[in-house]
């Protein structure tokens, strides 16, 4: 079983991105948050390091947990007006009552980094150019960098939310592949994984995939990031009993999420210097 690490690439991917950034404006990303969920306070974190060392600015807009939804609304509308912003993203999750598929149509789509906004989504339904959510790029990013043929082959995703399971889905066929979605109430979910020649998770269940949902051979894409009891992270996949069957299998931590990272930035660099 070959382990598909995701570190290299966002590796090179950050070095890309640093060159681009250098080479035009100064990009600025501005981050909004309004939650207490660790996990995503991680990944702004991780965010505002990686902008740092590729040259990136990068604003963190802390609203606090009790932000409401008007208080949200207008600080992304008055991000989107600000010209010294290039990049502009909305962390989930959010308060009770605020809907971040609502709250993301405030924002600018040529700013729109993490492909969050309803057009953006659309854009890209459509095939026309749009910035896809960093995670669903960076699905296919590491799919690419590992040479994984789509074109005519079983495509599996466990998930259709806005930020992964639907964009991806769109991404994947765009690429040819033979899609089939997955989720909470799909009935005998093994029954329809293990047709899969390419199986990506991305249910927020830790140990979700086991063995009887695997094809022997299959590339599996792991983008689950679960909290463990001892603080660490762990995927949707249970990568010990698969690892015994997949062809390839991403690792959590180490794997897609990196490239998230990454790719978030580039998006950033390439809406600073849009036409
Ligand atoms: N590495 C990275 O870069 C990123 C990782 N993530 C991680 O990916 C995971 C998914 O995130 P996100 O899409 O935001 O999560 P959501 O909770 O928004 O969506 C989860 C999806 O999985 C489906 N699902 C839940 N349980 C099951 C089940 N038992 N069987 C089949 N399908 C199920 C849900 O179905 P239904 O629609 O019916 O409820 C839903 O469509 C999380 O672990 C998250 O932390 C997210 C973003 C970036
Ligand atoms: N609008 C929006 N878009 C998102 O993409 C989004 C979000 N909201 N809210 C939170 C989740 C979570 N998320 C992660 C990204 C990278 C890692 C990541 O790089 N993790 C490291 C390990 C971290 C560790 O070891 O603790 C890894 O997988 O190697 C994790 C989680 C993006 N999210």
């Amino acid at each position: 079983m070959k382990t598909l690490t995701g570190k290299d690439l966002a590796a090179a991917i950050r070095a890309q991105t640093q060159a681009e950034a250098a080479a035009g404006v100064q990009p600025r990303l501005a981050v909004v948050v309004a939650t207490a969920d660790e996990a995503s306070l991680w990944y702004v974190r991780s965010i505002a390091k990686a902008a740092a060392g590729a040259g990136i600015a990068c604003d963190v807009v802390d609203l606090g947990p009790g932000a409401a939804p008007d208080q949200i609304a207008e600080t992304l509308a008055r991000l989107s007006a600000d010209p010294q912003v290039h990049g502009l993203m909305l962390q989930t999750p959010l308060p009770p009552g605020a809907s971040a598929q609502e709250l993301a149509a405030a924002i600018d789509p040529r700013k729109d980094v993490d492909g969050a906004n309803p057009l953006s989504l659309g854009r890209l339904a459509a095939g026309l150019p749009a910035f896809p959510p960093a995670t669903a790029a960076a699905v296919l990013a590491l799919l690419d960098h590992h040479e994984v043929e789509l074109a005519g082959r079983r495509a599996v995703v466990v998930g259709r939310s806005t930020v992964v399971g639907k964009p991806l889905a769109h991404l994947l066929l765009d690429r040819h592949a033979t899609v089939t979605v997955c989720h909470s109430r799909t009935r005998d979910l093994a029954a329809v994984t293990s047709q899969a020649e390419v199986l990506v998770a991305a249910a927020g269940r830790a140990g979700l995939i086991g063995a009887a949902h695997v094809a022997a051979g299959a590339v599996v894409i792991d983008v689950g990031t679960n909290p463990t009891d001892d603080g660490g992270l762990t995927g949707d996949v249970d990568f010990e009993a698969v690892s015994g069957v997949a062809g390839a299998l991403t690792p959590v931590p180490g794997g897609v999420g990196p490239v998230t990272t990454a790719l978030l930035l580039r998006h950033t660099a390439r809406a600073a210097n849009l036409p």
